[in-house]
């Protein structure tokens, strides 16, 4: 377990006030999985573990063997690797659908002062050695974090930022074209997208490139933040792509990016499209969502009978012109620390512990898809869903002349009258 650097907590009339973390780790652990297992008895930790990761099969989640390839890339460049392995029952009529798939949560490299094309041909040299290591552990659907290829720079509404954006077949795709094609892997690339045929317009977007290097479709962010320093609705529009559903030689992929986790509405409809694996490519930083990011993916996950991967970006970053974003709060050049702890949450409410919230790192889960549809036969969520009430109940909201249904206990007004 490793422990990142020394423990630094301040103490006030005996309570312990927020522990120093300037490099982001906790307490100087790697993550609260590390902290908790240095500093429990063993028999207490499986304990601790079994409530906080619940069972898969009625097990603690298995760890999965990595190649050594894998391993000494992780240790020579300093990122976190794990792997785990979610099972499902055997069933009689159809074989087990097993398919390997990759997080990767990263930092930028350069200071943002640096030109841009340095910074993001930096960013790509270091994603390079991490995708290596997914395709020698045989991944075969990775997922990067959101806006991959640049500084998540919309806290400061800069406009010159923009030129990061990239076409769909742009830079960035290209360069993991030829990564998915040497790995035989699909992967999903959340960009910052110029829509040069409409007008050259911005988006989020993530593009879908398949296991041939081909670029099989994309989605666009559906819910954009309007939250602290989140000031992204500066540059770009909410997505006009829907809910799409990714047909892929390893399974059917979706992608609800970063905001849209806090919309269930939205986890459901990639559901209802049938998606059995959503990723959650993110940026987000601790002060604001750090209580809620373990579990609104995993809540998703059981209420919709699919897997979901949720990835962070990691580390500070600094930008050259202090910003507000009319808080109350002094100006400041940062946005906080994006806290990384990647994670894979499964249907049967199981998840694997988080990656570093520090380091950079990749975490790898084989998942058995048959999962998803074994949930969907013991819980019936679909199946009891009232998908009719609902609709019901967003028409009338949707009107204009929408009244809330209260019924109100009349002697609350008695006095009053
Ligand atoms: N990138 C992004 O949508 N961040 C919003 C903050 C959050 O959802 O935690």
């Amino acid at each position: 377990m490793e422990k990142i650097s020394k423990e630094d907590t301040e103490t006030v009339n005996g309570e312990i006030q927020q522990p120093t973390s300037i490099d982001g780790s906790i307490c100087g652990y790697d993550s609260l999985h590390h902290l908790l297992a240095a500093n429990l008895k063993p028999h207490l930790f499986q304990e601790v573990s079994r409530l906080l990761l619940g069972l898969n099969c009625a097990k603690a989640l298995e760890t999965a063997v990595l190649p050594e390839s894998a391993k000494a890339l992780s240790s020579e460049h300093n990122f976190d690797l794990q792997a785990f392995c979610f099972h499902a029952d055997k069933e009689l009529m159809r074989e087990p659908r097993v398919v390997r798939v990759g997080l990767i949560q990263n930092s930028i490299v350069l200071p943002t002062t640096a030109s841009f094309l340095d910074q993001k041909r930096a960013i790509f040299q270091k994603l390079k050695l991490i995708i290596d290591a997914a395709g020698a552990s045989g991944v075969n659907i990775l997922c990067l974090q959101e806006a991959w290829m640049m500084p998540f720079a919309f806290c400061t509404r800069e406009k010159r930022w923009c030129e990061f954006a990239e076409p769909i077949d742009g830079e960035s795709t290209q360069f993991l074209q030829v990564l998915a094609r040497k790995y035989n892997m699909v992967i999903v690339s959340p960009i910052l997208e110029r829509d040069i045929n409409h007008g050259e317009t911005i988006w989020n977007t993530a593009v879908i490139i398949g296991n041939h290097g081909n670029i099989i479709g994309k989605h666009r962010k559906n819910h954009i933040p309007r939250v602290g320093d989140f000031n992204e609705s500066t540059y770009y529009m909410e997505g006009s792509t829907g809910h799409p559903v990714f047909e892929t030689a390893y399974g059917k992929i979706a992608v609800n990016i970063c905001y849209g986790r806090h919309h269930p509405l939205n986890w459901l409809s990639f559901g209802l499209n049938g998606a059995e694996i959503v990723f959650n490519p993110s940026a987000t930083v601790g002060e604001l969502s750090e209580p809620m990011w373990p579990i609104e993916a995993r809540n998703a996950a059981i209420a919709n009978s699919y897997f979901v991967g949720s990835i962070n970006r990691v580390g500070t970053e600094t930008f050259p012109n202090p910003f507000t974003s009319g808080d109350g709060k002094p100006q400041h050049a940062d946005f906080g620390h994006f806290y990384g702890s990647s994670y894979f949450s499964a249907p049967d409410a199981s998840c694997s512990p988080s990656l570093s919230r520090c380091r950079d790192g990749l975490l790898i889960s084989d998942m058995d898809l048959n999962l998803c549809r074994q949930l969907k036969d013991k819980w019936g969520f679909r199946m009891t869903a009232r998908y009719e009430l609902y609709e019901e109940m967003l028409d009338h909201y949707l009107s204009p002349d929408f009244e809330p249904q209260v019924i109100s206990d009349p002697l609350l007004h008695r006095n009053s009258s």
